[in-house]
């Protein structure tokens, strides 16, 4: 039911040429005044600028782009996000006001035109067709209906505005103008003829929807970070071609007349593009002034002509395409506005063509019939749409429903003339009420420049950590500096000068760099005895403490850093036996002191308040039993170190039931932090005392706490003498005396047999150094580094008791189960020939622990020396003391000569 009717064509002759306003002359002038004005800013974009798909027109970032093609297509991405749940065409139907001689006609005006009471979405318009009292009356529902008073103003207002915004929002929009020839539709969109700049924004103002639209895009302010790019392009299709309405003159455009005529653009399909013009101009527009004088020069390229209906009547379908693309750092939002004025749609035979005119009315026909059949299937659902049929609805593809927003004005006539015509065109109109559309956001990612973009981001965030890790890292430096300071300042203590004529003190520095043992919980000490040893101060000390030859030093220094090694190897209490030693060597440390008296008393008081905890989970029991509701809380440890007694009563009401009498006792009657448990203890204590003292009776749950804590103190005391005795027997220091003085002796010297050792122990007359029960110097005893001691017969301090050098008392003396089994292990090692050497006496001692460790046969290959790399350590002793056989022990050539 399309309004062709080619059996009632009636032909006319060719219009003149005037008619096409235009001229090449003309053209010229224009290209040149709108090129001279804004050179840069009119640029002509591309010659293969696309019209018809959303994917390609989306990619507009025109100032960074001068071809879309250049780019690559994988480093783009089209975003859709949907605005919102399917919508459809709206659909719209204005009524032209009569001319003239229309108004003659006007009792017999066919048509009934609701205007909705409001212009809101959802409320219809209703047009009427038929006159009054006919029964012919057909009545068509519109989304809104336009009377013949309806001001431009208020079409754009309701049409197109909604549309326009959406379009500048980066969805796709698309304006029709559908209606018989001569009803309005190029007037409505306001391209009748040129568009002037004044009034457009006037409400009473006749511009168009072309010029208001243009209007609303220029004064759109676009988001922050976001730049707004306008481009535009202006076809025709005229008879079945598509020509270029803005191609500049000479490039296969639309130049001139006889251009317009010859000039037939292709329309491509690219998988990627979806439709688009293949060589159609596309133009960066930068302010309405620049579009208005673009579109008035498509304008006059124009094929106009006049038909019986109308003396202006437009030839053609003419499509503005207006882009408007947002970007802002990587993504790319295009909404592209289409403002199709379709050619009239007319009885051949009415409008008196013949000739060009006659196959022009059939070209708009055949391509008015396609986009009906179109629009049908489009409003059924068809599965096939036959879009190509046509260069019109191949152009359209993607305008007419799809993602698009997209109205449809239809335009009438108001003469009864018109009646049969405007049915064809309700008709139509109301089959597009059904062509569904969803609407989309078209926004493109370029992933090259935001994967650039990120990379910059991550090299920021990079430098941030970076620097961030630089102040850590100042941070772990300065306290790293601190330690080492620390450390000087322990080893300067330490080196108070050097010792003159002590030499070569480096190379028998074994163990230098040894770090602390390890601690109680396996942590090591930042203190580095071991490295202490190299220096001379310690020797020095060592030699004016105990009187040793500064001959010896470097003997000793190398007994030293044995005993050394053997302590550490005693991880339980390394800790404390070598501060022990330390202090022995007089190189006590404050800070290593308090470090480890902080750990021991850590520890202490960890194990006190797990075993007070345990106590008082009973307790609290109790206390809540007797004391009731005045007692919330007791004894509770809020942190490892801190002890907390809480008890908690009814703020200062709960006095009364711990105390009474006449001396008050203060109880904390809210919560109290104690500094350690011996606080608590101490507490406590007084608390007992004051209230023994008084004689006063007391509640029941407090005398038993008080007891409790009591009891963990006298635990703790017991404890704490305990651990002084295990700490006491770590290291008998006499034993690491004998075996500095075994060493020395293995070296070859002969620490007794200085001078002044021979003066200091003159004083001290008979000093057990050894630490096993011998006498000191001048007696005649047999030191060895396994602690094997005897005494030699008829020698020894007169009247002194013999030495006891059983299994027993040697394992009794060892100074830990560690050091113990380092001797045990040297004795296995012995084999025949080393304890061959040994005085008798000692052969014997070495026999029965053998015996006694259960160490099995003796082996009879050579010893195999400690491992101190720069001193060997042999494990056999030898006697020291007055005698001939001393002295002639004291050489090196004797000192395996036992
Ligand atoms: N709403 C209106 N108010 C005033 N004048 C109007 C209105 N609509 C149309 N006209 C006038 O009617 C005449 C025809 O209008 P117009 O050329 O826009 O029709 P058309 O539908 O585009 O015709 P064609 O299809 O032949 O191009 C014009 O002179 C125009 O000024």
């Amino acid at each position: 039911m399309w309004p062709v009717d080619e059996s009632s064509v009636s032909v006319t002759s060719y219009p003149s040429t005037s008619m096409m306003s235009q001229s090449s002359a003309a053209n010229q002038k224009a290209w040149s005044s709108i090129l001279h004005q804004h050179p840069s800013s009119v640029p002509r974009m591309t010659s293969n600028a696309q019209v018809s798909s959303p994917t390609a027109s989306s990619i507009t970032n025109m100032s960074a782009r001068s071809s879309l093609r250049q780019y690559p297509t994988s480093s783009f991405s089209m975003n859709r996000s949907r605005v919102d749940a399917a919508s459809r065409v709206k659909v719209s139907v204005r009524v032209r006001p009569p001319f003239s001689d229309e108004i003659q006609a006007a009792d017999n005006f066919y048509l009934t035109v609701n205007v909705p009471e409001a212009k809101i979405e959802g409320k219809f318009g209703n047009v009427i067709l038929g006159r009054p009292n006919s029964d012919k009356q057909r009545s068509f529902v519109f989304d809104h209906t336009f009377s013949p008073a309806t001001s431009q103003a208020e079409i754009y207002s309701v049409i197109a505005e909604p549309i326009v915004s959406d379009v500048l929002r980066g969805v796709n929009g698309t304006i029709f103008a559908y209606g018989q020839t001569g009803t309005g539709k190029t007037y409505t969109m306001g391209i009748l003829e040129a568009i002037a700049s004044d009034d457009r924004s006037d409400a009473s103002s006749k511009q168009g929807l072309v010029p208001r639209a243009l209007t609303q895009i220029f004064e759109h302010e676009p988001e922050a970070g976001f730049a707004m790019e306008v481009t535009m392009s202006f076809i025709q299709i005229y008879c079945e071609t598509i020509q270029d309405l803005l191609a500049p003159d000479g490039d296969g455009g639309a130049a001139d007349a006889s251009s317009v005529a010859s000039s037939n653009l292709q329309i491509r399909e690219d998988p990627r593009k979806g439709f688009y013009v293949q060589g159609l101009s596309e133009y960066k527009i930068g302010t309405y002034k620049e579009a208005e004088s673009l579109i008035n020069l498509g304008l006059e390229n124009r094929a106009m002509a006049p038909t019986l209906m109308n003396t202006t009547s437009s030839r053609s379908h003419t499509v503005l395409t207006v882009k408007v693309a947002y970007s802002g750092g990587t993504r790319t939002r295009t909404g592209k506005l289409l403002l199709v004025d379709l050619a009239g749609s007319e009885r051949i035979r009415r409008t008196t063509s013949s000739g060009v005119r006659l196959s022009e009315a059939r070209s708009i026909n055949a391509s008015l019939s396609a986009l009906g059949n179109v629009i049908t299937a489009l409003a059924v659902g068809n599965k096939h749409v036959p879009f190509r049929d046509s260069k019109l609805t191949r152009l359209l593809q993607d305008s007419i429903g799809g993602t698009s927003s997209t109205a449809l004005i239809a335009t009438v006539g108001p003469a009864p003339v018109n009646e049969a015509e405007s049915l064809s065109t309700m008709t139509f109109a109301e089959r597009c009420m059904q062509i569904k559309s969803t609407r989309y956001v078209n926004e493109v990612t370029d992933w090259e420049d935001e994967c650039a973009k990120l990379q910059v981001q991550l090299a920021e965030t990079d430098q941030v950590y970076v620097q961030k890790m630089a102040g850590e890292s100042e941070k772990y430096e300065a306290i790293i500096h601190k330690l080492a300071a620390e450390l000087r300042n322990t080893r300067s203590n330490s080196v108070a000068s050097d010792v003159s004529g002590v030499s070569g003190l480096s190379s028998a520095n074994v163990e230098s760099g040894v770090a602390g043992g390890a601690g109680r919980r396996g942590r090591r000490s930042s203190f580095d005895v071991g490295a202490a040893f190299a220096t001379n101060s310690v020797v020095k000390s060592l030699v004016d403490k105990e009187g040793f030859g500064t001959d010896n030093s470097e003997a000793v220094l190398a007994g030293l850093n044995l005993v050394y090694k053997m302590l550490c190897q005693c991880a339980d209490e390394s800790t404390t036996a070598v501060f022990k030693y330390n202090t022995w060597l007089g190189l006590q440390n404050q800070q290593l002191e308090d470090k480890i008296r902080e750990e021991e008393e850590n520890e202490m008081l960890r194990n006190v308040d797990k075993e007070r905890m345990g106590k008082e989970d009973i307790l609290d029991e109790k206390m809540k039993a007797s004391l009731g509701p005045h007692l919330k809380q007791l004894g509770k440890t809020e942190s490892r170190e801190r002890v907390t007694a809480r008890f908690v009563g009814e703020g200062v009401d709960m006095k009364p039931h711990f105390m009474g009498g006449k001396e008050e006792v203060t109880v904390h009657p809210e919560l109290t932090e104690f500094e350690s448990t011996a606080a608590v203890i101490d507490y406590c204590d007084e608390l007992l005392m004051t209230i023994r003292k008084n004689g006063e009776k007391l509640e029941l749950g407090l005398w038993e706490k008080a007891e409790q804590f009591f009891a963990v103190k006298e635990d703790l005391a017991e404890d704490m003498v305990e651990r002084r005795q295990r700490e006491e027997e770590v290291v008998n220091w006499s034993f690491v005396l004998n075996v500095v003085k075994q060493v020395v002796k293995e070296g070859g010297g002969d620490l007794d047999s200085t001078p002044a050792r021979n003066n200091k122990t003159a004083g001290r007359g008979s000093a057990d150094v050894s630490g096993l029960g011998m006498q000191g110097v001048g007696d005649d005893s047999v030191v060895d580094t396994s602690g094997l001691t005897t005494p030699r017969s008829g020698s020894g301090g007169a009247g002194r008791a013999p030495v006891d050098m059983s299994p027993d008392r040697v394992k009794k003396l060892l100074p830990s189960q560690k050091v113990a089994n380092a001797l045990i292990d040297r004795v296995k090692k012995m084999t025949e020939e080393d304890i061959a050497k040994l005085p008798p006496s000692a052969q014997q001692n070495v026999y029965q622990l053998r015996e006694e460790f259960g160490l099995g046969p003796v082996v009879k290959k050579p010893s195999i020396a400690m491992n101190t790399p720069s001193f060997r350590v042999s494990p056999i002793a030898r006697a020291q003391g007055g005698g001939e056989e001393e002295e002639s022990d004291s050489d090196d050539e004797n000192f395996s000569r036992v």
